[in-house]
């Protein structure tokens, strides 16, 4: 029988997203020109690949082995867990846009993630944020790093520019869980789903956000990845490892709402966690006041840190609870 060890997976991902300047004169100043191939090319760099593919009219989006990829006109979003290494592609990235758009200014980074379980078992810079910082930083001159949360349990890092980049409204709320009630993991395997349709209809994901272009996978025996396309470049994205000893799941979208509870309620309710972090980021333009005095649904759950971070650009919430076992 295999050890634990030989079956630990990461699912914890690395989350990057680069806003491209883009130009209103130039026929060829939109993302999603660049050949397949060539973002072929460029995961094999983060040691990942393309799985499933699906659009529509404003983003193109990936399923990838690793997690997933998004592409709109100006915005590149690449997620991948495991022992990936994604920062390795992002000066190619930032070469590759510019040969085949023209387009070389960046008016925004976010790189983040939350700790890994397993440090240890990650690919060069990845090992820890430090190094990882120090990768961006021979990228990026005008780079700002932080830690949320605790430094020594859970915490999530962030790497953004330090400037008024984007001016559109832009939001993107995060919910990452782990350690996860087993009886909600089956469904995530190929012995009780015999697809990701299946299990995404069985789990109740198809109704987390009605309406939504679903491009769904189920891995063999385990594991999960979907992506959800709605109009006017909106997204969200559900990936999961449910093996017991190392389950994660986590859902990310840039959907706007005045109040995320319905939909974290929702969430929560199909995955039951026993922690979970929550991130939001909105621009001013989009700004979202935080009250954690509304947070109704959850009765149940502990808040372990709440933290509240003012940038140049973008207000973020950072919050962590934990779920006393029922
Ligand atoms: C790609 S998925 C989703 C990972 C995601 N970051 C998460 O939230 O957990 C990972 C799950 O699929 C399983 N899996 C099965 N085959 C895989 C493959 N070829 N590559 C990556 N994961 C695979 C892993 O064991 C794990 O349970």
């Amino acid at each position: 029988m295999a050890s634990v060890e030989e079956n630990f997976f990461e699912g914890t991902e690395k989350l990057l997203e680069v806003w491209f300047g883009f130009k209103t004169d130039a026929t060829n100043g939109d993302l999603r020109i660049i050949p397949r191939c060539e973002w072929e090319e460029l995961l094999k760099l983060a040691k990942c690949e393309i799985i499933s593919y699906c659009k529509n009219e404003d983003m193109d989006a990936y399923v990838l082995s690793e997690s997933s990829m998004f592409v709109t006109k100006d915005k590149f979003i690449l997620k991948t867990c495991g022992t990936t290494t994604l920062l390795q592609t992002i000066k190619p990235l930032i070469q590759l846009v510019d040969s085949q758009c023209g387009i070389r200014e960046i008016l925004d980074i976010f790189y983040s993630r939350k700790n890994f379980s397993r440090p240890e078992l990650q690919i060069g810079v990845h090992q820890n944020f430090v190094d990882e910082v120090g990768h961006l930083d021979k990228q990026f001159r005008d780079g700002a790093a932080y830690t949320l949360g605790r430094m020594n349990k859970d915490c999530w890092y962030l790497y953004t520019l330090d400037k008024h980049g984007v001016t559109q409204p832009d939001q993107t709320f995060e919910l990452l869980m782990w350690d996860m009630c087993d009886n909600r993991m089956k469904i995530f395997t190929k012995e009780f789903s015999e697809s990701g349709a299946d299990a995404t209809k069985k789990s109740g994901i198809c109704n987390i956000i009605p309406g939504a272009k679903i491009d769904d996978v189920l891995f063999e025996p385990c594991g999960y990845s979907m992506n959800g396309l709605l109009p006017d470049g909106y997204y969200f994205t559900i990936h999961v490892t449910p093996e017991s000893h190392c389950s994660y799941v986590s859902f990310e979208s840039n959907v706007p709402r005045e109040s995320y509870d319905e939909l974290i309620k929702k969430v929560l309710n199909i995955f039951c966690p026993r922690k979970f972090l929550m991130t939001v980021f909105a621009n001013r333009v989009r700004y979202f006041n935080f009250r954690i005095s509304k947070f109704r649904v959850y009765r149940i759950s502990l808040i372990q840190d709440h933290q509240f971070c003012n940038f140049k650009n973008y207000n973020l919430t950072y919050t962590l609870f934990s779920r006393p076992i029922l």
